[in-house]
């Protein structure tokens, strides 16, 4: 009995150790195999894993939320309107000062209004990733117009902080609310942003709005004594600065058109703001005879028909000198609008010849040869009208601005991003990332004398803007957030 015993518990034994060579065996094979599955797949799988969180609260319904909340900060009742150093603008400033805070960075407001928030990284003194967009709006403004990029940088930080990857940034990444892009206070454009650039005069300190209140004044009303000394210090040193890059709704149909949520922006047109002021005589409307009138209102109509006669058929003239050769006429042609949007009359009144017209231009166009040609034109033969009409004409320069081509590569890598985060949210490799060109000013033109900068564009409903019609879906709102995510990973 006792042989059978020994033998069955040898066999055993044996099974034991070979069972167990096995098991080791097979424990190998698997973390080998899944360890060479994973390094294989990399980091496709990974987003495959996220895709099921991808921030969602915080880059979609807390930006929204936010984006609703700020588009209730108005000096208007019942229309949003945010101007330079307003007191609603300083109510915004402080409400984003709370979100910027909120992801995680250090803020201050500058001597010109604009409010900064910087997280330094894990090299204080690499240069610095700038992102931006403004907090003033137009009057009657839609929401997202300027807050949707600060918005959107700043949830893409939040997000950053929450997955404990904020610390490892390389670099210092500073979110700048500039105080005045739309320019319609002091109509002088891109004060907070020009004055970082350091291209703002110090004259522009001096500029008043419509009730005699300068620049420098409503700062000082507001405790940001300025003068012209600590306006020179605002400027950034451009060695210090990486790149700007700033997210903006389109303002134009485009993506819509071609049904992607996002955009990389190639240039920006350049921009003329003038003022005409066109003075005659004033007088009884029932007694002077038409002939003897010297009426500014229709001089003012005469010239302003002029403008949109110009501007829709720049080959007319430019074809007569050689100023313009072909392809300028032609690129010309197909950007060139402009617009008269504000006009105001003194007296007003429905009896009264007016004694004086005042009516704002706004001209824009990528070529700013062009553009130019276009002025010189219409100055030429608005003095003919006017000495015509014996009213005098003056016009003043508001604001000029050339034309700016963003920086190639930093597009390129806002193009991955754009890619990355349209990927990560559908699962599937998108198209390619439209290309487009941006009528509208953005403050990447004033930080283009600083250093490179690039644009991102989100798509609006029907490319509507400036007004309270302005929509922007909650999932293209996601999607900037979740591009600023990815863009932010490559300076990791
Ligand atoms: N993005 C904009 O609407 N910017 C301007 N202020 C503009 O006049 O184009």
């Amino acid at each position: 009995m006792a042989v059978p015993f020994a033998k069955s518990h040898f066999l055993w034994s044996f099974l034991s150790i070979f069972l167990h060579i096995l098991a080791v065996f097979l424990l190998l094979l698997t973390t080998y195999v899944s360890a060479h599955t994973f390094s294989d797949i990399g980091s496709e799988d990974v987003d495959s894993s996220r895709r099921n969180d991808l921030y969602s609260e915080i880059l979609r319904d807390e930006a929204l939320a936010r984006l609703n909340e700020l588009g209730k900060v108005s000096d208007a009742d019942g229309y949003l309107e945010r101007t330079f150093m307003s007191a609603a603008s300083l109510r915004a400033g402080n409400l984003i000062r709370c979100w910027m805070e909120d992801a995680g960075l250090t803020t201050w407001f500058d001597h010109m209004g604009n409010l900064h928030g910087r997280f330094e990284g894990m090299n204080r003194s690499a240069e610095t990733l700038l992102i931006g967009s403004h907090l003033d709006t137009v009057v009657d403004a839609g929401i997202f117009d300027g807050s949707l990029g600060i918005i959107s940088a700043l949830s893409a930080l939040k997000v950053l902080k929450s997955n404990g990857m904020l610390a490892k940034l390389k670099r210092p990444v500073e979110v700048i609310a500039f105080s005045d892009e739309e320019g319609v206070r002091f109509q002088s454009t891109f004060l907070g942003s020009a004055a970082i650039a350091g291209i703002l005069p110090v004259s522009a300190l001096q500029i008043s709005d419509k009730s005699g209140v300068t620049v420098q004044d409503s700062l000082k009303e507001n405790s940001l004594g300025i003068t012209e000394e600590s306006l020179l210090q605002l400027k950034y040193d451009s060695k210090s600065v990486w790149g700007y890059v700033e997210v903006h709704i389109e303002q134009g149909p485009l993506l819509e058109w071609v049904g992607f949520p996002l955009g990389v922006v190639k240039g920006i047109a350049g921009q003329t703001r003038l003022k005409v002021v066109v003075k005659g005589s004033q007088g009884h409307a029932g007694t002077v005879p038409m002939s003897l009138r010297q009426d500014p209102m229709a001089a003012a109509a005469e010239l302003i028909v002029l403008l949109e006669r110009l501007c829709k058929n720049p080959k007319d003239f430019l074809s007569y000198d050689d100023q313009c050769n072909d392809s300028t006429i032609e690129s010309l042609s197909s950007s060139l609008v402009c617009t008269v949007g504000e006009i105001s009359t003194w007296p007003s009144a429905s009896n009264v010849i007016p004694g004086q017209v005042t009516f704002t231009v706004d001209i824009r166009a990528m070529d700013d040869m062009g553009r130019e040609a276009v002025l010189y034109e219409l100055s030429n033969q608005m003095y003919q009208i006017c000495d015509r009409r014996s009213v005098s004409c003056i016009v003043e320069s508001k604001h000029d601005a050339k034309a700016v081509v963003c920086d190639s590569e930093l597009s390129s890598q806002l193009k991955f991003a754009a890619n990355v985060a349209l990927k990560r949210m559908t699962g599937e490799i998108q198209d390619e990332v439209p290309i487009l060109m941006s009528g509208a000013g953005h403050d990447a033109m004033a930080m283009s004398h600083l250093s490179k900068v690039g644009m991102l564009f989100v798509r609006c409903r029907g490319g509507i803007s400036h007004s309270p019609a302005e929509h922007v879906l909650d999932d293209d709102v996601w999607a900037a957030g979740l591009a600023i995510v990815a863009f932010l990973e490559t300076h990791l």
